[in-house]
């Protein structure tokens, strides 16, 4: 049995509380130290990473000198709005150390909802991958209620990996991995080596947090798992506290739990996209766009001859044939506003009419499913 990160490219890793503080009282910087190492050394083999930190609760609370973790929501995002400046202040000296860049993104449940934000997110996140950066994500704290929560950041790792169509999620914890029940509880549960992501009897296994310092416990990690195969994606829960875990996961040693996506990358986006029954418009294309579109290319807007409906950037369109028949489906880069005024327009064009350019493509061929 071999790891599934060896043939990972795009990885997201979730580090927990209890990996880059001290116990949940500040930050370990010395853990921060090696965390940029190994993903150095990810990186260096040729991998896009994105990491996902906890820590900034933990942080704040320090920094505030406070003695406990608060119970209110506000005290909360207090200690975590304090802490994330530790968090990727020690994160940009350690990565420095090894010439990578760093930024920070926060995100909330509804910036993955809103397919706007959701486009702006992944096309930000995929530039920063393009210019070897590495962006460093955490909820934002700030301005989250529960209705906008994600609530831990295993969750917040699962919807990143669907964002950017991760190869695989890394969910570093405590624990060596997935148990059959609660190892701190029962210290004869067995160790669950692989099995499939999704899975409903892994959610009766995996029990809440045995710590004082982590929110989600293993429950949060299996059904992260469950989201993250939702576009393909593997995912790996392994300890943080295992020596050279990321390059010994991405030689291919088998450490860790591996939950294995059964549908494969592209077969789930498509799948994704096919399904999405709200469909907000639609854009006639000419022969020449049907046939760029059926060889794998992307929609531009010189291809389009006319278009209905009243959608905006990020919904889900039609594309027709110039008889009208259905040929792709596809989450549009501009408004029917924008899109009317650019269509049989070359890309060269777009920023002289529009004033701004967002994208070249009006669909992008990854956000595009021939039917
Ligand atoms: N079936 C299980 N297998 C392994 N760990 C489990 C299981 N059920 C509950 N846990 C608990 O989940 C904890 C890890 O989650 P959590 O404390 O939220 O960590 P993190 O901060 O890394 O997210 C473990 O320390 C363990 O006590
Ligand atoms: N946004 C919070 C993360 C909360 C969280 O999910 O923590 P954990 O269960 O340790 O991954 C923080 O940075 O403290």
């Amino acid at each position: 049995m071999s790891s599934v990160i060896a043939s990972a490219t795009r990885i997201v890793i979730k580090v927990g509380s209890s990996l880059v503080t001290a116990e949940g009282k500040g930050l370990d910087h010395e853990a921060l130290a090696r965390w940029a190492k190994e993903i150095a050394a990810l990186k260096a083999l040729g991998k896009e990473v994105v990491l996902v930190s906890s820590g900034a609760i933990a942080e704040g609370v320090q920094r505030l000198g406070w003695t406990k973790r608060p119970t209110t929501l506000h005290e909360k995002q207090a200690a975590a709005a304090v802490g994330q400046m530790g968090l990727v202040q020690g994160y940009e000296s350690c990565f420095r150390e090894h010439g990578l860049k760093t930024a920070q993104i926060l995100l909330t449940h509804e910036d993955m909802k809103d397919r706007t934000r959701y486009l702006n997110a992944r096309a930000t996140l995929l530039t920063l991958l393009e210019h070897q950066v590495i962006p460093i994500i955490n909820e934002n704290d700030t301005v989250v209620t529960s209705e906008i929560k994600f609530g831990d950041n295993d969750t917040l790792g699962a919807l990143v990996t669907n964002l950017i169509d991760g190869d695989a999620l890394i969910i570093l914890t405590d624990q060596q991995g997935l148990y059959s029940a609660d190892p701190r509880k029962h210290p004869d549960a067995k160790f669950i080596h692989e099995t499939e992501a999704g899975l409903p009897e892994l959610e009766a296994m995996a029990g809440g947090a045995g710590s004082s310092v982590g929110t989600g416990g293993m429950y949060t990690k299996v059904i992260a798992a469950k989201r993250a195969a939702r576009s393909g994606a593997h995912t790996v829960i392994a300890s943080g506290r295992e020596e050279k875990v990321l390059t010994r996961l991405a030689d291919g040693e088998a450490i860790g739990t591996q939950l294995i996506a059964r549908t494969s990358r592209l077969v789930a986006r498509k799948q994704w996209l096919a399904a999405q029954l709200q469909v907000a418009g639609a854009v006639t294309l000419d022969d020449g766009a049907v046939r760029a579109l059926m060889s794998g290319a992307s929609l531009l807007p010189v291809g389009v001859t006319a278009i209905g409906g009243e959608f905006t950037r990020g919904d889900v369109v039609r594309c027709l044939k110039p008889d009208g028949t259905e040929v792709a489906r596809g989450l549009i880069n501009y408004s029917f506003e924008e899109a009317g005024r650019i269509l049989r327009q070359p890309s060269n064009k777009i920023e002289e009419i529009l004033g701004y350019l967002d994208e070249p493509e009006l669909i992008h061929r990854d956000n595009l499913v021939l039917l």
